[in-house]
């Protein structure tokens, strides 16, 4: 059953998450972080996010706008920043990812502004 419904929307949102994932290069934030790995993750982490997560989002058609989707890309950065400390790799890591999506993010807004 065909159930991925193709709306320019959709069609933008999966360019845009492959455009991240692509800055991901050694696949930190591909998958949820592993509880059975790290145990206490849940003491400090309310909301965990990764980019499976959003690409079953995308799926499901759970994104009513850019904005939305941009608040799930800055939670995984945001976790990262907060569970590992400023010095890890991953914490650098998340910083870099950062850098990369605001550009990435930026030329999307003005996309979703222009196909409206
Ligand atoms: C994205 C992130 O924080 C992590 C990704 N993989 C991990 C393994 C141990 C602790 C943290 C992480």
């Amino acid at each position: 059953v065909l159930e991925l419904q193709l709306t320019p929307f959709n069609i933008l949102l999966r360019a845009v998450l492959s455009q991240l994932q692509d800055k991901d290069q050694y696949g930190i934030f591909a998958q949820p972080v592993c509880i059975k790995e790290v145990p206490d993750y849940l003491e400090h982490i309310r909301k965990p996010m990764d980019f499976s997560t959003m690409r079953k989002r995308i799926d499901s058609h759970s994104y009513c706008s850019l904005d939305e989707f941009e608040d799930d890309f800055n939670l995984i950065i945001s976790n990262c920043m907060t569970y590992n400390a400023k010095e890890t790799f991953f914490y650098k890591a998340a910083q870099r990812m950062l850098d990369h999506g605001g550009v990435i993010l930026r030329r999307a807004r003005r996309e979703v502004d222009r196909i409206g």
